[in-house]
């Protein structure tokens, strides 16, 4: 079986094991195949590599290293294996692949502090049986990893990432480079593992289907090739009413350039129509800069005024640089009883969380950071970090709707749909304004008629994919949340050039 986009609980990683285990008869046929696909791995990676320091862990985890020190040994490398003092003996199928490795000539030795020169070094020290921060000789050698200098390839695991959840409950590996074995794995897509994974890659140790007996995946992981589906065809005659109107509402004084960024990505990505209800100071500015959109200025976020954009746009997309204030708290009830589709972010957020909306129909989309987050679910933002998809499907499910816990490897989730984890976006998306470009994005899509998970999971792409393209143009540092525009309208356009 090919990879599938899934991502896996330890759990299920372990019914997948024991049910292959079954399958093949004969448990130490996987241990081989991975220790296989890891050689394969560093001839791909580091073909040059002569001198190759493994360091080996009491479990499985080291099992791998053994088999995969074994196949260099066999072609000539320098290989040194090097294990934690004071573990008791591997045992199982490890102990198997120690046989192997030491009765192929291989040399082991026990961490004394320093590791041997080497041009890589392979981390076999834990996969996904960690189940404490590593202390002692573990927290050394890992350090001792970390400041080696060479480059490193993890196997599995970076060792002392929680692979289930992406926390890291201590020290952990800095990998160049993760092999991950038979299924991605959840938690290193989000959180803190993405500091520790590298770059990644999965050999599925030729898994079948019958091994998937009882085994339900926890997420997709969604790439950038996605978009080639995700997005809406438009008909060849359109107008720009079925392109959908949005209503962008937020931009008290002193937050005007909130709403603007949320009218322009809404623009980039394609809304056939986009409205702007702001402060009246914050009409002019916003004209000068996109006169596509249309703008109303309101001192008070209600009435005539607000009543006749409700009812005509398609989605409401609301929150940034609302403020808490009462111009803000008036635009709830308005809002409310339109029953538009609604996209929540930013002070529209705080309101909830402070219970000032009404419960909000299931086709909303909620997009809070981890800090957000943490007010909606009355817990702290460490909290919510500690198991980001965990985090989202209980907003989720508190709220009865979808959505997007913003940050490194966004995750979406909404009730009775597999949660999306983004693998796309960086640090220099780390910037004010950023998470603006998002709702924008996201309302569009929502009113080119996606479903509400649907514009969320896309729009959450589209946007990190956005922000990826950009780094490449000056680097992370200093990029603008104006400066995605043209990926938005670029990636929004997978089949451009159009030859009609
Ligand atoms: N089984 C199979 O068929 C296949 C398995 N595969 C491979 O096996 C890996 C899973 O192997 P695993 O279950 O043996 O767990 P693993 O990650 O080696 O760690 C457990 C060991 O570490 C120890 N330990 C844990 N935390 C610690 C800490 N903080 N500090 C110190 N020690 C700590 C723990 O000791 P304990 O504390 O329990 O005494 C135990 O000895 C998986 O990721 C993949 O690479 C593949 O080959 C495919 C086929
Ligand atoms: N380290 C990172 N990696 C990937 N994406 C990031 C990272 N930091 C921020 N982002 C993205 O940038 C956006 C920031 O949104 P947010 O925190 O709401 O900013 P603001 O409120 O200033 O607009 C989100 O979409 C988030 O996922
Ligand atoms: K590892």
């Amino acid at each position: 079986m090919h990879e599938d986009g899934t991502l896996h609980s330890i759990d299920g990683l372990r019914r997948l094991e024991a049910n292959a285990a079954r399958r093949l008869g004969d448990d130490r046929a996987l241990m081989r195949r991975a220790g296989l696909a890891a050689w394969h791995a560093v001839l791909a990676h580091w073909p040059d590599a002569r001198r190759i320091v493994v360091a080996c862990g009491p479990g499985n985890n080291g099992g791998d290293g053994h088999e995969l020190a074994m196949h260099a040994l066999a072609c000539g490398r320098d290989v040194s294996v090097v294990g934690l003092p004071a573990t008791s003996p591997a045992g199982g199928t490890a102990a198997e692949a120690v046989r192997r490795y030491t009765e192929a000539g291989g040399r082991s030795q026990v961490f004394d502090g320093r590791l041997p020169h080497a041009d890589l070094v392979v981390d076999a020290l834990f996969g996904i049986g960690l189940h404490r921060a590593p202390e002692g000789d573990a927290a050394r050698l890992i350090e001792a990893i970390n400041s080696h200098g060479a480059p490193v390839l993890a196997l599995d695991v970076p060792s002392g990432v929680d692979a289930g959840t992406g926390t890291v409950p201590g020290i952990a590996v800095q990998a160049s480079h993760t092999l991950e074995f038979m299924r991605r794995k959840a938690g290193l897509w989000t959180g803190a593992a993405l500091n520790h994974r590298g770059t990644a890659s999965l050999d599925t140790l030729e898994l079948e289907t019958t091994d998937f007996d009882g085994v339900e995946a926890v997420a997709m992981r969604w790439t950038v090739d996605a978009l080639a589906h995700a997005l809406p065809a438009r008909r060849r005659d359109s107008h720009k009413g079925q392109h959908g109107r949005v209503l962008c509402i937020g931009g008290d004084h002193g937050h005007g350039g909130a709403i603007v960024m949320v009218a322009e990505a809404a623009l980039r990505v394609g809304a056939g129509l986009v409205e702007v209800a702001t402060r009246p100071a914050h009409v002019a500015p916003l004209l000068a800069r996109r006169p596509e959109a249309m703008a109303r200025g309101c001192d008070v976020l209600g009435g005539v005024t607000l009543e006749g954009s409700l009812a005509a746009c398609d989605v409401v997309a609301i929150g940034p640089g609302l403020s808490q204030s009462e111009w803000a708290r008036e635009a709830v009830p308005w809002v409310s009883r339109a029953g538009k589709p609604l996209v929540l972010d930013a002070d529209a957020l705080n309101l909830l969380a402070e219970s000032a909306w009404p419960v909000v129909p299931s086709d909303t989309i909620l997009t809070p950071h981890p800090g957000e987050a943490a007010r909606l679910l009355g817990v702290t933002t460490p909290d919510i970090q500690r198991d980001r998809l965990a985090s989202a499907r209980q907003l989720a499910e508190r709220h009865g709707c979808t959505v997007v816990l913003k940050g490194a490897g966004t995750v979406v989730a909404s009730p009775g749909r597999r949660p999306v984890v983004i693998a796309a976006g960086n640090p220099g998306m780390a910037v004010g304004g950023m998470g603006d470009v998002l709702t924008g994005t996201i309302a569009a899509l929502r009113a080119q008629g996606l479903d509400a998970f649907e514009a969320a999971c896309t729009g959450a792409l589209l946007h990190a994919a956005a922000g990826d393209r950009a780094v490449l143009e000056g680097g992370a540092r200093g990029l603008l949340p104006t400066d995605l525009s043209p990926w938005l309208r670029r990636l929004a356009n997978p089949d451009f050039p159009d030859p009609r």
